[in-house]
């Protein structure tokens, strides 16, 4: 029970077992300063560059190991009571949400897949006026609109059955896949069936039409909105189209039961040629401008599944009063503008020039210029005051979906560490700009982020540096019998071992942390480096910006490998030229020295304890890279890695092997 006698709505724990991680980085920080003792005072006499390699590498990956020992050296976790909001509030006081649904194409984001997640939001447990769903077509594709006109449809009965049966979770193609027809009760068995039948239906509709690329004649007479594509020249070159295809304060907005329907609006917002349409953030800022309607200072915002109070992304400063004032709005439902007339008023405000000269993308709305407008936008809120809190009821509140492919993957984590690096070098660097509102481990816990890109210099060093020494008979770590090893050992098992606790405590599996490792590396060698090469090309005024969407369609052949835990290749890129090579290069080095003849057995042994260390990483390379070679020389399906980057890759790794041994 709360101070004045009110339930508080959630509670904040104190995580448990500290003294076991706390005792842990103590022991990596001592490891650590006798790695750098032994760097300092073991200094060789020849190849003194490499080693200053090796110890800056080692410096860095310290660093960045301290950062996060110091984010996560006091969380703390929320519990939430979301049940309690009904006992606090009438129904009238609580306050109305904005839901923005963004795609930008029908190819890659399949419309049936995007109504899919429309029709799980609108069917949120939530007073229906109080909740207002925004579609953003950044495709402009009347393929997605019709889609979208479907599923207004298709919500007068999606919503009462979610209600009757407490659908979980309420997406219909998420629920028809994965929830058994109910058998105990007849009566809900063919209310299921019928149900599942009508949304199977329109299932086939909406995607035949997708097949077609184009909505029949006969179609688009059915609504008014489809005249508006007659004005559009492209997806790039097109006015402003807003359709409110359910007006939530209508009365006759009803679903089947006779209960009021959430609002919702299709919107894609003008696009002229040559006029930046600022990716996300700019749809976003149409649908802000549209819809009228935790432990270091909280966690930080990373776009997907955040809930913002409008004050605080409107550009506001954070206080008491405004908090207070925002409450005591009500909310009036009664129609006071004609649903059409709010359509062609409202359009102006998703035009190309609406924005022009105004604060909106620098101090308003989601920020512009740059691709993770969404670190750059929390960023900003937090440092005017704001604070964030996670919500983790047991029900998951958002369901998302992950790239199937290698290639998905490491675009799309290059495209977030490039923006990431971007911001650090930027007056919106969380050191500066968030200094003064925002605590300094909060500053810190995005630069976890911000720092992926340096991560890759000091990775690629230590990847491939001490096999090319081991080639060329430099070494690099202490002998195997000297006690110097010890930390060296100590520091990295020891790293790993905490890593691998800490990921089957939340719930993972041995698989898939060892998966989690290799993708660590590839991120680290591919994503973070192309982005390093794209931000100074930014920097040196040779490159801009592009947000490569993220697939979200897999075929059926595709979908099993990726149950089966097998990476999928399949294309030629440069990034898997990279991989390919210096999985080739640490196998020759490995091969290289275990098939050396010229060795005797007693010369043998001394090689094992000067090279030992070199070894033992060269044979943990070879493990990580495993699916690589599988994927050039064993696999036979598309997802194999094709024989040009093979041919390729051999070609640069026997150049450096050559290379490092004459
Ligand atoms: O010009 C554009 C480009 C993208 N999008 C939408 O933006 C969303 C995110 O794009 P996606 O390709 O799915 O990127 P992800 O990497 O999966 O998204 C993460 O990273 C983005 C920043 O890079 C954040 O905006 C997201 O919230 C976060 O989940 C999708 O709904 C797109 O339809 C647009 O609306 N317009």
């Amino acid at each position: 029970m709360g101070k004045n006698g009110y339930l508080p709505l959630f509670e904040t724990r104190p995580a448990r077992g500290l003294v076991f991680f706390r005792s842990y980085a103590a022991s990596i920080f001592i490891g650590i300063c006798f790695i750098c003792f032994h760097r300092v005072s073991y200094f060789p006499v020849t190849e003194r560059w490499v080693w200053v390699g090796m110890f800056v590498a080692e410096l860095w990956f310290s660093f960045y190991f301290f950062i996060t020992v110091i984010v996560k050296w006091n969380p703390v976790f929320r519990c939430t009571f979301k049940d309690r909001l009904s006992s606090r509030f009438e129904e009238e006081e609580l306050l109305g949400v904005d839901i923005f649904v963004c795609t930008a194409d029908p190819r890659l984001e399949p419309p049936t897949m995007v109504v899919s997640t429309v029709l799980s939001v609108m069917a949120y447990d939530y007073p229906p006026h109080k909740l207002s769903v925004y579609l953003s077509d950044d495709g402009c594709s009347d393929l997605t609109f019709y889609a979208l006109l479907e599923a207004s449809g298709f919500a007068q009965l999606w919503l009462p059955f979610c209600r009757k049966l407490k659908v979980e979770p309420t997406s219909p193609e998420a629920y028809f896949q994965t929830t058994p027809e109910p058998v105990d009760d007849a009566f809900m068995a063919n209310e299921w069936l019928i149900i599942k039948k009508t949304y199977e239906d329109m299932r086939i509709r909406i995607e035949s039409m997708t097949r077609l690329g184009k909505v029949p004649a006969d179609i688009r007479k059915e609504h008014k909105g489809f005249d508006e594509w007659d004005f559009v020249v492209s997806r790039h070159d097109h006015p402003s189209i807003l359709q409110i295809l359910i007006d939530g304060r209508d009365p006759n907005a009803i679903d089947i039961e006779g209960k009021a329907l959430p609002t919702l609006v299709y919107l894609a917002r003008e696009k002229r040629p040559q006029i930046h349409h600022n990716f996300k953030a700019g749809a976003l800022n149409a649908l802000l401008e549209l819809a009228g309607f935790d432990g270091n200072g909280g966690p930080c915002y990373i776009g997907t599944g955040c809930v913002h109070r409008r004050e605080s992304l409107c550009g506001m400063k954070y206080s008491k009063e405004l908090i207070v004032e925002s409450m005591a709005m009500k909310y009036d439902r009664k129609i006071i503008e004609k649903a059409s007339s709010i359509e062609e008023n409202c359009k102006a405000l998703a035009s190309c020039t609406y924005e022009e000269n105004t604060p909106w993308g620098k101090e308003m709305g989601v920020k512009y210029g740059c691709v993770v407008e969404d670190i750059l936008t929390g960023i900003c809120i937090q440092s005017r005051g704001w604070r964030s809190v996670y919500l983790t009821p047991q029900r998951e509140a958002f369901l998302g979906m992950v790239p199937t492919t290698l290639l998905d993957t490491l675009v799309q984590h290059k495209r977030w560490a490039e923006g990431d690096f971007q911001i650090f070098l930027s007056k919106h660097c969380p050191f500066v700009y968030g200094c003064q509102n925002m605590p300094l481990k909060l500053q810190l816990s995005y630069c976890i982020y911000l720092f992926w890109v340096p991560n890759c210099f000091a990775t690629l060093y230590y990847v491939f540096v001490p096999s090319f020494c081991l080639l060329k008979g430099i070494s690099l770590f202490p002998k195997i019998s000297s006690s110097w090893g010890i930390p060296y050992l100590y520091v990295i098992v020891v790293h790993r071992v905490q890593s691998l606790v800490e990921f089957v405590w939340l719930g993972g599996t041995v698989r898939g942390w060892l998966n989690e490792q290799r993708m660590w590396m590839f991120k680290r060698t591919t994503s973070y480096f192309f982005a390093a090469i794209d931000n100074i090309l930014k920097l040196c005024g040779f490159s801009k910006s592009a947000f490569i969407i993220t697939g979200k369609v897999a075929d059926d052949d595709l979908n099993r490998r990726y149950e089966q835990e097998s990476m999928e290749f399949g294309t030629s890129s440069p990034m898997f030229t990279v991989l390919a090579t210096l999985a080739l290069f640490n196998l020759f080095g490995l091969v290289v020295v275990g098939t050396n003849k010229a060795i005797n057995d007693d010369a043998r042994i001394k090689v094992f304890d000067i090279f030992g260390f070199q070894i033992l990483l060269c044979c943990v390379l070879v493990f990580v890279n495993l699916p690589i070679y599988q994927g050039m020389f064993f696999r036979k399906d598309s997802g194999k890695i094709p024989a040009s980057v093979t041919l390729r890759s051999i070609a640069f790794a026997l150049l450096a092997s050559t290379l490092a041994m004459y």
